[in-house]
């Protein structure tokens, strides 16, 4: 098991690939260290961007033994800070490279949603690693992704194939991972045997590597039959919808979803877990390390059309990658008890939720998720624009 200390995020190894240290990013850093309000709440609003910081504009975070109401996030200005400048002196694959895992019969729009919502928020490159009957279906869907048709169902190996098929797997999966800034593991994976045990073998060597990773949908299936695979893990997120979650509580905690203590059973499961992210959705998305809780609940939509979940699976691992690389490079030292992955999932819960609701304006009922990701670019934008 890893290492459980606070900071452990900062122990990993980093590569320093994506996101080099160009003067504008260092005039931020500046401006960060003289701005920063107070120690429990750190990253004010971003230079870099149109708003002016201020001590308003802070991430508030709920202490862990606090009862009562939990803290709204400053999701904008943690948006702000994390984001990156478009700085001309980058080149392709500094501003994030994600994977997702995911892409079978049955499911092919999931990781298709995850992967593009990833390059629409801002990463560089976005791969699928799908089975072979989901990877021309999701190639078809768009050009900008990069897709593997590696993974195997049950009903297409034999029983005396099945080691040597899943060696080569992880072995094909493996040649790429260390050149991803995250992963996602779930949207539309399915949950046949054989393929959910060729995914477990890829998720730990993601955590040898220390590859962020975000389990979502049926990655979520597998890690709750399976909880050592994220146990522990400071770089993990789990995002689970309404059944998700309850299956997740009765496993984890042996009991059912308490919505009178919904902050403290949530503090409870990720602690239980060894101190994993979790963001529970619904209403609300509300966001814990074990440490801290927060929540966003900025009004996105009406809507409830499936694929919702994929477009902020695919968006968190962005910006977790973002913030990570941001807290990582960043010398001031209230900064560096922020956990990157608590601000992924802020910044990603915002970001949908402001899609979605420019989407619905759009659309009313006939809003589905192509519609949602369509507004990813000017959510941002108007949090954070991009300039010229
Ligand atoms: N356009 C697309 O391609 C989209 C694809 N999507 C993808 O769909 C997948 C499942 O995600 P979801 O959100 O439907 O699962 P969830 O809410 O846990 O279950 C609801 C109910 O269904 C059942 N059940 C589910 N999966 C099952 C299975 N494989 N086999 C058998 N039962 C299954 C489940 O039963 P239970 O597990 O409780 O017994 C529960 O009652 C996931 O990969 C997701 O990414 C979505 O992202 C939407 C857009
Ligand atoms: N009742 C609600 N009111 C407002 N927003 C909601 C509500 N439920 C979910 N959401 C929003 O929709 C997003 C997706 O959550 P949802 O529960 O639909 O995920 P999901 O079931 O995993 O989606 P998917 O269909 O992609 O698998 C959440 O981030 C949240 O912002
Ligand atoms: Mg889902």
């Amino acid at each position: 098991m890893r290492n459980h200390c606070p900071h452990a995020w900062h122990q990993q190894q980093h590569s320093g690939r994506m996101w080099a240290a160009s003067p504008a990013f260092r005039r931020r850093l500046f401006l960060l260290r003289s701005l920063s309000p107070s120690p429990c709440a750190a990253l004010p609003g971003n230079a870099a961007c149109s708003s002016s910081p201020s001590p308003s504009t802070s991430i508030r975070v709920n202490a862990m033994s606090a009862s009562g109401p939990v803290y709204e996030a400053d999701a904008e200005a943690v948006v702000r800070r994390i984001t990156p400048p478009l700085d001309r002196a980058r080149h392709k694959g500094q501003a994030g490279k994600i994977a997702v895992i995911g892409g079978c019969r049955e499911y092919t729009g999931a990781p298709y949603f995850a992967a593009i919502s990833a390059l629409k928020v801002g990463a560089d490159l976005s791969h699928v690693f799908c089975t072979r009957d989901a990877a021309t279906v999701i190639k078809s869907y768009s050009p900008e992704l990069i897709v593997h048709p590696i993974l195997e169902e049950s009903y297409s190996v034999s029983d005396g194939e099945r080691e040597y098929v899943s060696s080569r797997i992880l072995t094909e999966v493996a040649k790429w991972m260390e050149r991803f800034d995250c992963i996602v593991v779930g949207p539309g994976l399915g949950r046949d045997s054989f393929l959910l045990d060729c995914v477990s073998n890829i998720m730990r060597h993601a955590r040898q590597a220390n590859i962020p990773t975000v389990v979502d949908g049926d990655g979520l299936f597998l890690i709750t039959n399976n909880l050592s695979l994220v146990e522990g893990n400071l770089l993990a997120i789990l995002t689970p919808n309404v059944y998700e979650y309850k299956r997740l509580v009765q496993k984890v905690l042996n009991c059912e979803v308490n919505e009178e203590n919904a902050s403290e059973q949530l503090t409870a499961l990720c602690q239980k877990i060894g101190g994993i992210t979790i963001m529970r959705k619904g209403k609300a998305d509300i966001i814990s390390d074990g440490k801290t809780v927060t929540q966003v609940s900025t009004f996105g939509s009406p809507r409830r059309c499936g694929g919702q979940g994929d477009i902020l699976s695919g968006s968190v691992a962005v910006f977790a990658s973002w913030a990570r690389h941001f807290l990582l490079t960043n010398e001031y030292p209230t900064e560096k008890s922020v956990n990157p992955m608590m601000l992924g999932c802020i910044a990603g819960s915002l970001l949908l939720r402001k899609a979605a609701s420019h989407a619905f304006e759009k659309n009313k009922r006939s809003t589905v998720t192509t519609d949602i990701i369509e507004f990813l670019g000017k959510s941002l934008e108007d949090i954070c624009p991009a300039g010229h």
